[in-house]
């Protein structure tokens, strides 16, 4: 017998002998089983929940875990794992501080007291608490620290609070010990303009082509061929309550013809983007002929507007993209699969608490196509976890979640796919915000949109996913993206399903057929 199991046997006989009651030794359970009998449990004199044995089993199984790490990859472990990392939290948080810090923070910002914020925020910070992916959402919304197409900050404390947010966020990796003081000064640096790559020969104006009217060879047809509606919310039936109603239109083979093999000249490759960890670009996935073609569509059937109808987020709304929200077709969802499939990351990573590791498995059919005009922005959030659209077998109904419940699959990574470049110079980009050395600086790194890469990083998780904008585009300018997601297996690892506060994170763009 080995050394713990010794002890295991000693230790559990003496929490009996304490207990006075030679029945319940006889009663133990393997410290696998997490439940207590409801005998053991009544038996305790100490508590009326945790008997002294299973405080026992569970001391002795986490010292032999311990001592023997290499057995904490086992899968089996999962649960035990889960369950540590929250009761470290709760150990952390001295009962409920972590949650009052978090509503205070939260109602410190709806009110605008950035610099009460400032001061739970910190709190937060040197304690260590992490937040849940929802309230660090919605505080960022709060902050609603929008800069404008020259790069003028609109409100320096609400610049500050954000970037507490994402050291809050990034606690496991930050040393409280560097906190220096949160003073004045420049509250952002801003890196230059990433350009994966500088414009090509063969790529398509279509801004220019809408401007001038010319998108259209000929007049589209009306109704235009292989789309149709699958879904339809109408304004009032919208959470959040929306303006305007809301489709998704379906597509059917070959509605985007994919270019023939000849005039698709390059392969996709990727690039990473400097100083933003986890974030990279695939660049030729899409010829500019297949851009021109999605446009094309979105703009025969139509875009949608969309503005939130209440609350804080109409009161602290961007002026929101128009869009149109596709759900593509399985052929044209396997060739952008195979496309970037070498590039992505093959498994979900894994947090802290045990979550992901789940295995690449697609992209979600739900695929937003946004249309920027002059000043519109994207303000600076962070994207939130979506399972996997799609539509019923038998029936056809559109389903959010389509996937099994034995095989769900959920997104961990976000998917940009640019579809015009000609957009004012340094403007309409997609940047990220990070922490800098200094605390109250955060560091800004704009992405340049270019026709037909897709832009990938993590999302869904407050560890490793980016606080991003889609920047303002200049004047007269036009941007056009769509945003989807990259999905994994979810099964075992509990599914990323965001908390339901996450269903505001940006005006209306969060809910049934949009973004966030
Ligand atoms: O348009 C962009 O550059 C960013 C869009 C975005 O962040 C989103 O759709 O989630
Ligand atoms: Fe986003």
């Amino acid at each position: 017998m080995g050394k713990h199991a010794q002890q295991l046997k000693k230790r559990k006989r003496q929490a009996s002998q304490q207990n006075g009651s030679a029945q319940s030794a006889k009663k133990l359970k393997p410290a696998t089983d997490h439940f207590p009998s409801p005998e053991s449990r009544s038996a305790s004199p100490s508590s009326s929940l945790i008997s002294p044995e299973e405080i026992v089993t569970t001391v002795l199984t986490l010292e032999t875990l311990c001592e023997n790490p290499e057995l904490l990859a086992n899968r089996d472990m999962k649960d035990l794992k889960r369950a540590t990392f929250a009761l470290h939290r709760v150990i952390a948080e001295g009962s409920t501080l972590g949650s009052s810090l978090t509503s205070k923070i939260s109602t410190a910002l709806q009110d605008y007291r950035f610099t009460d914020a400032l001061i739970f925020l910190f709190e937060m910070y040197t304690r260590r608490l992490p937040p849940k992916l929802g309230a660090l959402q919605r505080w960022v919304r709060e902050c609603d620290a929008t800069s404008s197409a020259d790069g003028e900050i609109r409100d320096p404390d609400a610049m500050k609070c954000l970037d507490l947010i994402l050291r809050i966020a990034n606690t496991t990796s930050q040393d409280p010990r560097s906190i220096g003081n949160i003073d004045g000064g420049s509250i952002i640096t801003r890196n230059p303009v990433w350009v994966a790559r500088p414009p090509i020969d063969g790529e398509i104006n279509i801004w220019e082509r809408m401007q001038r009217g010319s998108l259209f060879d000929a007049p589209p047809p009306k109704p235009y061929p292989n789309f149709k509606a699958v879904h339809h919310v109408p304004a009032h039936l919208r959470r959040p309550r929306n303006l305007y109603p809301s489709t998704v239109w379906g597509s059917s083979p070959d509605a985007i013809r994919l270019t023939p093999t000849p005039s698709r000249p390059r392969s996709p490759s990727r690039i990473d983007v400097p100083g933003v960890p986890g974030a990279f670009m695939v660049l030729d996935v899409f010829t500019p002929e297949e851009c021109l073609q999605i446009v094309q569509a979105a703009e025969a059937i139509g875009l949608e507007k969309d503005e939130a109808a209440e609350g804080s987020a109409k009161m602290k709304t961007s002026i929101l993209a128009r869009n149109f929200v596709w759900l593509a077709d399985q052929p044209f969802l396997d060739h952008f699969y195979q496309s970037i499939l070498p590039f992505v990351p093959q498994a979900a990573p894994i947090t802290v608490d045990g979550n992901g590791g789940g295995k690449v498995r697609g992209i979600n059919a739900r695929f937003r196509v946004y249309q920027y005009t002059e000043n519109q922005v994207y303000r600076p959030h962070i994207d939130g976890a979506w399972p996997a659209a799609g539509l019923d077998k038998e029936t056809g109904e559109y389903l959010h979640d389509s996937s099994s419940p034995e095989d769900p699959l959920w997104s961990r990574y976000t998917l940009l796919v640019y579809l015009n470049s000609d957009i004012p110079k340094d403007t309409g980009c997609t940047t990220f915000f990070l922490p800098s050395e200094r605390v109250g600086v955060m560091e800004a790194t704009s992405v340049r949109p270019i026709q037909g890469a897709v832009l990938c990083f993590p999302h869904g998780d407050t560890q490793g996913s980016l606080l991003h904008e889609g920047s303002a585009v200049g004047a007269d300018g036009g941007k056009l993206v769509i945003r989807t997601d990259l999905l994994y297996e979810a099964k075992g690892f509990g599914q990323f399903r965001p908390p339901a506060s996450v269903g505001v994170a940006q005006g209306g763009k969060a809910e049934e057929g949009l973004g966030g």
